[in-house]
C-alpha cells in the first residue's frame, strides 16, 4: 500500500507516486485500480461514491475481464475488447494477457493484429503513442516531449509500409508497434510505462486509405528521397536528446529502408531491425533445433529461402555466420543457402539484384553446374529438384507458393523436411500445415510465423511451431537494457537463437515442433535475456558488466510483474513511475 502511495525521490522527497485524485485518478490507465482500491484509499484518494460498493481483488477483476473477452466470437471484437482494456486499467491488462498469454497471442499480434492494422481507422477509439508527420519537421523533440511518461527505455517504431504481409497500411501500422510493445511487458516484463510506440506518419501509397473518408492519417503520398531521410534522422537525433536510454527497435519497414536504416543508425544509438534480426534468430534456431531431430550436422544442410527481402537476407546472414562459425567455407559455404526471389534463383549475373541480395547470389557457372540453369531456376520444384535442401523457408508473403510438387520434392530426398512457412498473417504464409504434412506424408517438421492448430495426419498429432521473433526481441531488449548495452550486435542475436535452439525440448520435437510452446513465453523470454546479457558483457558493449551468477537475480529484480497493484521493488528498468507533468509533492 505504502509504495503504491508514496515514491521515494533520488533527492529524498517524498513524491506521490498516484498524481492524480478521484475521478481522474479512477479514469487514469496507469493508476488505476477500478474497483479494487480498497475502502480506505476510495476515502484518501476522493473515490467515495465514484465506484460500487464492493472491493475485488486484481485476480477477480481478471476473471471477470476474461469472461466478458470470451464472450465474443470474432477475433477482432475480441482485439477491440482488450485494447478497450489496455485503455482503461493497464494493470488489468497485462494481468490478462500473462494469465492467457497463449490464448490472446493471436488476438493482440499476428494474425488479428493485421486485421486491426487493415482496419484502424474505423474500429479506432483511443490514441496510444506518438504520430509523427512531415509536418512536425523541426519539432520531432518537442513532440517527443509530449509522451504520456518520461523515461522512455524501448521504443517500437515503424513507417507502415510492410506491415506483416499485408503490404502499406498507413496509419493503421500503429497496430503493430503497440502490439509488439504488449509482448515486451508480457514476455520480458518492460514496465508498460517504459514503452512507446511511435508512427512515423510518413503517408501512404496505398489508395483504397487514400480513398477512406475515416482514414486517420496523413494524407499524402508517401515522402521518399532525401525528404525521408531527414526527417528520419531528425527523429533519431531527437531520441538521442530526449529518451537518451532508450533502445529503439525498428519494425515493418520496408526492405530497403529497412536495412539502410539500421546500418545508418546501429552505432548512433542502440538499435535493431526485427525484422531482419530478430527474425533471423527464429531461423537460427529452427536449423540448430531441426538438426537434433533430423540427425543431419549443421554443416551438411542446405537452406532453400524463398523470398530474399528483409526476413530472407535477415535469416541468410546469421545461417551464414553460424555456419562459418562450423568452419564451412568458399563454395561449400555458398552453397549452404540458395536464395529466390521474384526473378528466381539470385545469380550474380542479374542487374535486377538489390546491393543486399548480391551476397548470396551464386556465381551463374556455379547455377549452370547444380543443373539450375536459367529457365529452371525460377521453379520452386525444379530448383528443390537440382538442389536438394534439407530446409525450405518462406518469407515471401506468397500464399501458395509451397505447392503440393514442391514439398513432394522435398519430401523425396530428405526424410525429414524442415518446412517454415514463416508469412504472416496466416492468409500470407506459403502453405497450410496440414498441406505440407499430407503431402511429405508426416514427415516435415513444420513452423509457421503465425499460430497453428496441430494437424492429425494418419492418427498422429503434429504440433505446429511458431516460428516467430516473438521468442526473440523481447529477451533481446531486456538483456540489452538491464546490460545498458551501448550497441545491440549480431552476436547478441546469435547468443539468443542458441538459447531459443535449447528451449526446444526432445519432447517438442518428438510432437514435430521446431518451437516451444508460446506458453512458455516467459520463461523463454528470461532465459534468452541472460544469454544476451553475457554475450553484450562478454563482447565489450554491456556499460552495467554482470557476472554470471548475478544475471538471474538482475534481471528478475527488473523483470515487472503484475500479480498486484503494489509496483513491484525499485529495480534498474524503473523510472519514477509518475507522469512528468504531474509530479505532486508531499
Ligand atoms: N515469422 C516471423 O517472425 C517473421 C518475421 C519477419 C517477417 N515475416 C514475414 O515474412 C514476410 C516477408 O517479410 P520481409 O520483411 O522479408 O518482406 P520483404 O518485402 O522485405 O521481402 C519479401 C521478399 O519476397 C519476395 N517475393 C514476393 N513474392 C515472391 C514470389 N512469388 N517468389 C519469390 N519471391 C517473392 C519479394 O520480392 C521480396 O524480396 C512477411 O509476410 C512477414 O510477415 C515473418
Ligand atoms: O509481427 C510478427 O508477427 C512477426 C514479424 O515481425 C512480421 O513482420 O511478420
Ligand atoms: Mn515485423
Amino acid at each position: 500500500m505504502e509504495r503504491y502511495d508514496l515514491r521515494t525521490e533520488p533527492s529524498g522527497r517524498k513524491r506521490l507516486a498516484v498524481p492524480y485524485r478521484g475521478a481522474r485518478l479512477l479514469r487514469h490507465p496507469m493508476y488505476t485500480k477500478g474497483t479494487a482500491f480498497t475502502q480506505e484509499e476510495r476515502v484518501s484518494l476522493g473515490l467515495e461514491g465514484l465506484l460500487p460498493h464492493s472491493v475485488t481483488t486484481l485476480e477477480q477483476q481478471s476473471r471477470r475481464v476474461y469472461a466478458s473477452i470470451q464472450r465474443k466470437t470474432d477475433p477482432l471484437e475480441k482485439y477491440i475488447g482488450l485494447a478497450a482494456l489496455q485503455d482503461r486499467n493497464e494493470y488489468l491488462f497485462y494481468r490478462v494477457l500473462i494469465d492467457h498469454i497463449q490464448e490472446f497471442l493471436p488476438i493482440v499480434y499476428t494474425p488479428t493484429v493485421g486485421r486491426a492494422c487493415q482496419e484502424f481507422s474505423h474500429i479506432f477509439r483511443r490514441a496510444r503513442g506518438l504520430w509523427i508527420t512531415p509536418e512536425h519537421r523541426g519539432q520531432i523533440a518537442d513532440v517527443l516531449k509530449n509522451a504520456p511518461f518520461e523515461d522512455i527505455r524501448l521504443i517500437v517504431v515503424t513507417d507502415n509500409e510492410r506491415i506483416l504481409g499485408l503490404g502499406d497500411q498507413g496509419v493503421g501500422g500503429m497496430g503493430i508497434p503497440i502490439g509488439k510493445l504488449a509482448l515486451y511487458t508480457a514476455a520480458a516484463g518492460i514496465p508498460p510505462w517504459q514503452t512507446l510506440p511511435i508512427s512515423l506518419d510518413v503517408g501512404t501509397d496505398n489508395m483504397d486509405l487514400l480513398d477512406d473518408e475515416f482514414y486517420l492519417g496523413w494524407r499524402a503520398p508517401r515522402l521518399r528521397g532525401p525528404e525521408y531521410d531527414s526527417l528520419v534522422e531528425e527523429f533519431v537525433q531527437a531520441v538521442k536528446r530526449v529518451f537518451p536510454r532508450a533502445l529503439l527497435q525498428w519494425e515493418d519497414f520496408k526492405k530497403l529502408n529497412a536495412f539502410r536504416l539500421l546500418d545508418r543508425y546501429r552505432k548512433t544509438l542502440p538499435s535493431f531491425n526485427d525484422d531482419i534480426q530478430g527474425t533471423a534468430a527464429v531461423g537460427v534456431a529452427a536449423l540448430l533445433a531441426g538438426s537434433r531431430a533430423t540427425g543431419i550436422p549443421l554443416r551438411q544442410q542446405r537452406v532453400l529461402f524463398f523470398g530474399s527481402g528483409a526476413a530472407g537476407i535477415g535469416i541468410g546472414r546469421l545461417v551464414r555466420e553460424t555456419l562459418r562459425g562450423e568452419g564451412l567455407e568458399g563454395e561449400a559455404l555458398t552453397t549452404a543457402t540458395a536464395h529466390l526471389d521474384l526473378q528466381g534463383l539470385l545469380m550474380d549475373d542479374d542487374p535486377m539484384l538489390d546491393p543486399v541480395q548480391r551476397a548470396f547470389a551464386w556465381p551463374a557457372e556455379l547455377a549452370d553446374r547444380m543443373g539450375l540453369v536459367p529457365d529452371r531456376r525460377r521453379d520452386l520444384e525444379a530448383v528443390i529438384r537440382a538442389y536438394q535442401p534439407t530446409v525450405l523457408i518462406g518469407v515471401s508473403a506468397s500464399p501458395g507458393a509451397f505447392t503440393e510438387g514442391a514439398i513432394r520434392e522435398m519430401a523425396r530426398h530428405t526424410v525429414r523436411p524442415l518446412v517454415l512457412a514463416l508469412s504472416n498473417p496466416t492468409s500470407k504464409a506459403e502453405a497450410k500445415p496440414e498441406d505440407i504434412l499430407a503431402w511429405s506424408e508426416g514427415r516435415a517438421l513444420v513452423a509457421t510465423g503465425s499460430p497453428s492448430d496441430a494437424v492429425t495426419f494418419e492418427g498422429r498429432v503434429h504440433r505446429i511451431g511458431q516460428g516467430n521473433n516473438v521468442f526473440i526481441f523481447p529477451g533481446v531488449g531486456l538483456g540489452a537494457l538491464v546490460s545498458e548495452a551501448r550497441e545491440v550486435t549480431d552476436g547478441m542475436f546469435a547468443a539468443a537463437a542458441r538459447q531459443l535452439a535449447r528451449e526446444v525440448r526432445d519432447d517438442d520435437l518428438e510432437a514435430g515442433s521446431l518451437f516451444p510452446s508460446t506458453a512458455r513465453i516467459r520463461d523463454i523470454t528470461a532465459h534468452v535475456a541472460e544469454a544476451v546479457v553475457r554475450e553484450a558483457r562478454d563482447s565489450g558493449v554491456a556499460n552495467r558488466p554482470l557476472e554470471d551468477g548475478l544475471i538471474p537475480g538482475v534481471l528478475a529484480e527488473a523483470i515487472w510483474n503484475p500479480t498486484s497493484y503494489l509496483p513491484s521493488d525499485p529495480a534498474p528498468l524503473r523510472p519514477a513511475g509518475t507522469e512528468a507533468s504531474m509530479p505532486i509533492f508531499v
